[in-house]
Protein backbone atom coordinates (compact mmCIF):
# COMPACT_ATOMS: atom_id res chain seq x y z
CA UNK A 1 0.00 0.00 0.00
CA UNK A 2 1.72 3.43 -1.15
CA UNK A 3 1.71 6.02 0.87
CA UNK A 4 -0.59 8.80 -0.36
CA UNK A 5 1.21 12.07 1.31
CA UNK A 6 5.31 12.28 1.42
CA UNK A 7 7.93 14.53 0.73
CA UNK A 8 10.14 13.99 -2.17
CA UNK A 9 13.44 15.47 -2.21
CA UNK A 10 14.85 16.86 -5.26
CA UNK A 11 18.96 16.98 -5.07
CA UNK A 12 20.53 19.29 -7.89
CA UNK A 13 23.93 18.34 -7.40
CA UNK A 14 27.34 20.07 -8.15
CA UNK A 15 28.89 17.54 -10.53
CA UNK A 16 32.83 17.97 -11.63
CA UNK A 17 35.28 15.45 -13.19
CA UNK A 18 35.99 13.27 -9.71
CA UNK A 19 33.62 10.48 -9.82
CA UNK A 20 34.48 9.42 -6.06
CA UNK A 21 33.84 13.09 -5.05
CA UNK A 22 30.37 13.22 -7.10
CA UNK A 23 29.22 9.91 -5.60
CA UNK A 24 30.13 11.05 -1.94
CA UNK A 25 28.53 14.52 -2.87
CA UNK A 26 25.52 12.48 -3.57
CA UNK A 27 25.60 10.29 -0.80
CA UNK A 28 25.58 12.96 1.96
CA UNK A 29 22.48 14.80 -0.06
CA UNK A 30 20.32 12.14 0.00
CA UNK A 31 21.24 11.65 3.54
CA UNK A 32 20.68 14.67 4.22
CA UNK A 33 16.98 14.58 2.53
CA UNK A 34 16.04 11.61 4.13
CA UNK A 35 16.89 13.27 7.37
CA UNK A 36 15.12 15.97 6.81
CA UNK A 37 11.92 13.72 5.95
CA UNK A 38 12.43 12.85 2.24
CA UNK A 39 10.63 9.47 1.40
CA UNK A 40 11.56 9.64 -2.22
CA UNK A 41 14.81 11.54 -3.39
CA UNK A 42 15.12 12.28 -6.87
CA UNK A 43 18.87 12.96 -8.44
CA UNK A 44 19.84 14.76 -12.06
CA UNK A 45 20.75 13.12 -15.41
CA UNK A 46 24.14 12.32 -15.50
CA UNK A 47 25.12 13.10 -12.02
CA UNK A 48 28.25 11.14 -11.49
CA UNK A 49 30.50 12.54 -14.29
CA UNK A 50 30.09 16.01 -16.33
CA UNK A 51 27.62 15.75 -19.43
CA UNK A 52 30.14 15.57 -21.89
CA UNK A 53 30.06 13.29 -24.92
CA UNK A 54 33.42 12.19 -25.33
CA UNK A 55 34.32 11.54 -21.78
CA UNK A 56 30.90 9.99 -20.95
CA UNK A 57 32.53 6.31 -22.09
CA UNK A 58 35.15 6.66 -19.87
CA UNK A 59 32.97 6.76 -16.85
CA UNK A 60 30.50 4.47 -17.98
CA UNK A 61 29.28 1.72 -15.31
CA UNK A 62 27.90 -1.84 -15.80
CA UNK A 63 25.12 -2.33 -14.08
CA UNK A 64 23.71 -5.70 -14.86
CA UNK A 65 27.04 -6.98 -14.21
CA UNK A 66 27.58 -5.78 -10.72
CA UNK A 67 30.11 -3.01 -11.38
CA UNK A 68 28.40 0.43 -11.11
CA UNK A 69 30.02 1.96 -7.72
CA UNK A 70 26.80 4.81 -8.45
CA UNK A 71 24.19 2.26 -8.00
CA UNK A 72 26.10 0.31 -5.61
CA UNK A 73 25.85 3.81 -3.22
CA UNK A 74 22.34 4.58 -4.13
CA UNK A 75 21.13 0.77 -2.98
CA UNK A 76 23.09 1.55 0.25
CA UNK A 77 21.55 4.53 0.89
CA UNK A 78 18.05 3.54 0.30
CA UNK A 79 18.36 0.48 2.17
CA UNK A 80 20.04 1.95 5.46
CA UNK A 81 16.85 5.21 5.15
CA UNK A 82 13.84 2.87 3.50
CA UNK A 83 13.86 5.40 1.25
CA UNK A 84 12.98 5.20 -2.78
CA UNK A 85 15.60 6.44 -4.67
CA UNK A 86 14.45 7.47 -8.82
CA UNK A 87 18.61 7.84 -9.19
CA UNK A 88 18.97 10.35 -11.91
CA UNK A 89 20.96 8.35 -14.22
CA UNK A 90 24.68 7.63 -15.53
CA UNK A 91 26.06 6.21 -18.34
CA UNK A 92 25.64 2.71 -18.45
CA UNK A 93 28.05 -0.06 -20.25
CA UNK A 94 25.59 -2.53 -21.91
CA UNK A 95 26.74 -6.17 -20.58
CA UNK A 96 28.78 -7.47 -23.10
CA UNK A 97 27.69 -5.67 -26.14
CA UNK A 98 29.69 -2.41 -26.17
CA UNK A 99 26.92 -0.25 -26.37
CA UNK A 100 26.37 3.28 -24.29
CA UNK A 101 22.96 4.13 -22.49
CA UNK A 102 21.87 7.26 -20.47
CA UNK A 103 20.52 4.70 -17.69
CA UNK A 104 18.11 5.94 -14.88
CA UNK A 105 17.99 3.00 -12.19
CA UNK A 106 14.95 2.92 -9.52
CA UNK A 107 15.49 1.53 -6.41
CA UNK A 108 13.35 0.34 -3.41
CA UNK A 109 13.53 0.98 0.61
CA UNK A 110 15.20 -2.71 0.15
CA UNK A 111 17.88 -1.53 -1.46
CA UNK A 112 17.18 -3.46 -4.76
CA UNK A 113 16.38 -1.87 -8.40
CA UNK A 114 13.05 -1.63 -8.86
CA UNK A 115 13.19 -0.50 -12.54
CA UNK A 116 16.10 1.00 -15.33
CA UNK A 117 15.23 3.51 -17.91
CA UNK A 118 17.15 3.91 -20.74
CA UNK A 119 16.59 7.42 -22.08
CA UNK A 120 14.39 6.55 -24.67
CA UNK A 121 14.83 10.01 -27.01
CA UNK A 122 18.35 10.81 -27.51
CA UNK A 123 19.28 14.86 -27.84
CA UNK A 124 19.80 15.82 -31.14
CA UNK A 125 20.04 20.10 -31.75
CA UNK A 126 22.16 21.94 -33.84
CA UNK A 127 21.55 25.66 -33.76
CA UNK A 128 24.85 27.56 -35.31
CA UNK A 129 26.94 29.40 -33.43
CA UNK A 130 24.64 28.77 -30.21
CA UNK A 131 24.62 24.67 -29.80
CA UNK A 132 25.15 21.44 -31.32
CA UNK A 133 24.93 18.36 -29.31
CA UNK A 134 24.34 14.84 -30.57
CA UNK A 135 23.50 12.06 -28.02
CA UNK A 136 23.14 9.23 -30.59
CA UNK A 137 27.30 9.89 -31.76
CA UNK A 138 27.60 8.15 -28.35
CA UNK A 139 24.71 7.02 -26.89
CA UNK A 140 22.12 3.99 -27.84
CA UNK A 141 18.24 4.79 -27.43
CA UNK A 142 16.58 2.83 -24.66
CA UNK A 143 13.12 0.35 -26.14
CA UNK A 144 11.27 0.48 -22.89
CA UNK A 145 8.83 3.11 -21.61
CA UNK A 146 9.17 2.78 -17.48
CA UNK A 147 6.13 2.65 -15.07
CA UNK A 148 7.24 0.63 -11.39
CA UNK A 149 5.29 0.66 -8.24
CA UNK A 150 7.08 1.71 -5.55
CA UNK A 151 6.08 2.62 -2.05
CA UNK A 152 5.38 6.28 -2.73
CA UNK A 153 3.24 5.49 -5.40
CA UNK A 154 3.39 4.40 -9.27
CA UNK A 155 6.48 6.55 -10.89
CA UNK A 156 6.84 6.72 -14.24
CA UNK A 157 10.60 7.91 -15.74
CA UNK A 158 11.67 9.69 -18.93
CA UNK A 159 15.15 11.55 -19.01
CA UNK A 160 15.61 14.93 -19.96
CA UNK A 161 14.63 15.25 -23.85
CA UNK A 162 12.08 12.33 -23.36
CA UNK A 163 10.14 15.49 -21.68
CA UNK A 164 9.90 16.89 -25.42
CA UNK A 165 7.65 13.92 -26.79
CA UNK A 166 3.67 14.56 -24.98
CA UNK A 167 2.65 10.76 -26.39
CA UNK A 168 5.05 9.30 -23.65
CA UNK A 169 3.26 11.30 -20.92
CA UNK A 170 0.23 10.14 -21.96
CA UNK A 171 0.89 6.77 -22.29
CA UNK A 172 2.21 7.16 -18.35
CA UNK A 173 -1.00 8.16 -17.71
CA UNK A 174 -3.04 5.62 -19.67
CA UNK A 175 -0.80 2.96 -17.37
CA UNK A 176 -1.92 4.61 -14.12
CA UNK A 177 1.55 6.70 -13.54
CA UNK A 178 0.73 9.21 -10.42
CA UNK A 179 4.39 11.09 -11.38
CA UNK A 180 6.44 10.92 -13.88
CA UNK A 181 9.97 11.85 -12.62
CA UNK A 182 12.59 13.50 -15.43
CA UNK A 183 16.48 13.31 -14.71
CA UNK A 184 17.27 16.04 -17.00
CA UNK A 185 20.15 18.62 -17.85
CA UNK A 186 18.59 21.14 -19.82
CA UNK A 187 20.92 23.97 -21.42
CA UNK A 188 21.34 27.42 -21.45
CA UNK A 189 19.67 27.45 -25.15
CA UNK A 190 16.53 25.71 -24.64
CA UNK A 191 16.18 25.71 -21.08
CA UNK A 192 15.19 29.31 -20.29
CA UNK A 193 12.88 29.25 -23.44
CA UNK A 194 10.90 25.83 -22.36
CA UNK A 195 11.98 24.23 -19.45
CA UNK A 196 9.15 25.39 -17.10
CA UNK A 197 6.88 25.18 -20.01
CA UNK A 198 7.50 21.63 -20.48
CA UNK A 199 7.22 20.30 -17.09
CA UNK A 200 3.79 22.32 -16.55
CA UNK A 201 2.77 20.95 -20.01
CA UNK A 202 3.20 17.23 -19.03
CA UNK A 203 1.38 17.70 -15.93
CA UNK A 204 -1.22 19.79 -16.64
CA UNK A 205 -1.89 17.49 -20.08
CA UNK A 206 -2.03 14.76 -18.00
CA UNK A 207 -3.68 16.08 -14.59
CA UNK A 208 -0.38 13.88 -12.53
CA UNK A 209 2.59 15.01 -10.45
CA UNK A 210 5.79 15.48 -12.10
CA UNK A 211 9.37 16.20 -10.72
CA UNK A 212 12.27 17.62 -12.65
CA UNK A 213 15.93 17.11 -11.44
CA UNK A 214 19.06 18.54 -12.90
CA UNK A 215 22.81 18.93 -12.10
CA UNK A 216 23.61 22.43 -10.47
CA UNK A 217 24.96 25.23 -13.19
CA UNK A 218 28.92 25.40 -12.66
CA UNK A 219 29.31 29.59 -14.19
CA UNK A 220 33.52 28.59 -14.12
CA UNK A 221 32.33 25.87 -16.54
CA UNK A 222 34.40 26.11 -19.74
CA UNK A 223 32.24 23.25 -21.74
CA UNK A 224 29.91 25.21 -24.04
CA UNK A 225 27.04 23.19 -22.04
CA UNK A 226 26.14 24.87 -19.93
CA UNK A 227 23.64 23.64 -17.30
CA UNK A 228 19.81 25.53 -16.65
CA UNK A 229 19.27 24.14 -13.14
CA UNK A 230 15.68 24.36 -12.06
CA UNK A 231 14.60 21.43 -10.56
CA UNK A 232 11.00 21.79 -9.41
CA UNK A 233 7.95 19.28 -8.55
CA UNK A 234 4.51 20.37 -10.27
CA UNK A 235 1.07 19.29 -9.14
CA UNK A 236 -1.48 17.99 -11.46
CA UNK A 237 -2.65 21.59 -11.72
CA UNK A 238 0.34 22.93 -12.84
CA UNK A 239 1.15 24.51 -9.67
CA UNK A 240 4.60 24.65 -9.18
CA UNK A 241 5.00 23.21 -5.33
CA UNK A 242 8.87 23.14 -5.23
CA UNK A 243 11.75 24.62 -7.40
CA UNK A 244 15.47 25.49 -7.06
CA UNK A 245 17.36 28.12 -8.66
CA UNK A 246 20.70 27.47 -10.66
CA UNK A 247 23.06 26.47 -7.40
CA UNK A 248 23.51 23.19 -5.80
CA UNK A 249 20.47 22.65 -3.56
CA UNK A 250 18.13 20.11 -2.70
CA UNK A 251 14.93 20.98 -2.44
CA UNK A 252 11.80 19.62 -0.79
CA UNK A 253 8.33 19.57 -1.48
CA UNK A 254 5.03 17.93 -0.62
CA UNK A 255 3.30 15.32 -2.63
CA UNK A 256 -0.24 14.77 -1.81
CA UNK A 257 -1.77 11.84 -4.26
CA UNK A 258 -5.35 12.18 -3.37
CA UNK A 259 -4.91 15.55 -5.70
CA UNK A 260 -4.79 13.32 -8.62
CA UNK A 261 -8.39 12.51 -7.80
CA UNK A 262 -9.44 16.05 -6.97
CA UNK A 263 -8.34 17.78 -9.84
CA UNK A 264 -9.31 14.96 -12.57
CA UNK A 265 -13.01 15.31 -10.79
CA UNK A 266 -13.23 18.99 -10.79
CA UNK A 267 -11.54 19.12 -14.37
CA UNK A 268 -12.35 15.74 -16.10
CA UNK A 269 -10.18 15.73 -18.70
CA UNK A 270 -9.96 11.79 -19.55
CA UNK A 271 -14.29 12.32 -20.35
CA UNK A 272 -14.15 15.05 -22.22
CA UNK A 273 -11.66 13.93 -24.75
CA UNK A 274 -12.86 13.35 -27.74
CA UNK A 275 -11.86 9.30 -28.39
CA UNK A 276 -14.32 8.62 -31.18
CA UNK A 277 -11.79 11.65 -33.10
CA UNK A 278 -7.87 10.69 -31.97
CA UNK A 279 -6.85 8.48 -29.70
CA UNK A 280 -3.10 7.22 -29.01
CA UNK A 281 -2.19 3.57 -29.37
CA UNK A 282 -0.29 1.89 -26.70
CA UNK A 283 1.89 -0.20 -29.88
CA UNK A 284 3.62 -2.43 -26.63
CA UNK A 285 -0.58 -3.22 -25.47
CA UNK A 286 -1.45 -3.72 -29.04
CA UNK A 287 1.72 -5.97 -30.09
CA UNK A 288 1.31 -8.21 -27.06
CA UNK A 289 -2.71 -8.41 -27.32
CA UNK A 290 -1.80 -9.28 -30.99
CA UNK A 291 0.63 -11.97 -30.31
CA UNK A 292 -2.06 -13.47 -27.65
CA UNK A 293 -4.47 -13.70 -30.33
CA UNK A 294 -2.03 -15.08 -32.86
CA UNK A 295 -1.12 -17.37 -30.28
CA UNK A 296 -4.39 -18.48 -29.80
CA UNK A 297 -5.14 -18.90 -33.22
CA UNK A 298 -2.07 -21.17 -33.59
CA UNK A 299 -2.69 -23.25 -30.81
CA UNK A 300 -6.73 -23.82 -32.14
CA UNK A 301 -5.40 -24.83 -35.35
CA UNK A 302 -2.73 -26.98 -34.33
O1 LIG B 1 15.30 18.95 -25.32
C1 LIG B 1 16.08 19.84 -24.95
O2 LIG B 1 15.99 21.00 -25.32
C2 LIG B 1 17.19 19.54 -24.00
C3 LIG B 1 17.39 18.10 -23.82
C4 LIG B 1 18.61 17.76 -23.09
O3 LIG B 1 19.35 18.59 -22.64
C5 LIG B 1 18.93 16.35 -22.87
O4 LIG B 1 18.18 15.47 -23.32
O5 LIG B 1 19.92 16.06 -22.21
Amino acid sequence: MSQVQYKIALCQLRVTTDKDGNIARARAAIHAAAAAGAKLVVLPEIWSCPYLMETLPSYAEDIDGGGSPSISMLSEVAASRKITIVGGSVPEKGSGSGQLFNTCCVIGPDGEIKAKHRKLHLFGIDIPGDITFRESDTLTAGQEPTVVDTDVGRIAVGICHDIRFPELAILYRSRGAHLICYPSAFNMSTGQLLWDLMQKSRAVDNQLFVATCSPARDPNSESEYMIWGHSSLIGPFGQVLAAAGHEEATVVGEIDLSLIGAVRESLPLEKQGRGDLYRLVDVQSESAAAGCVARGEANAAG
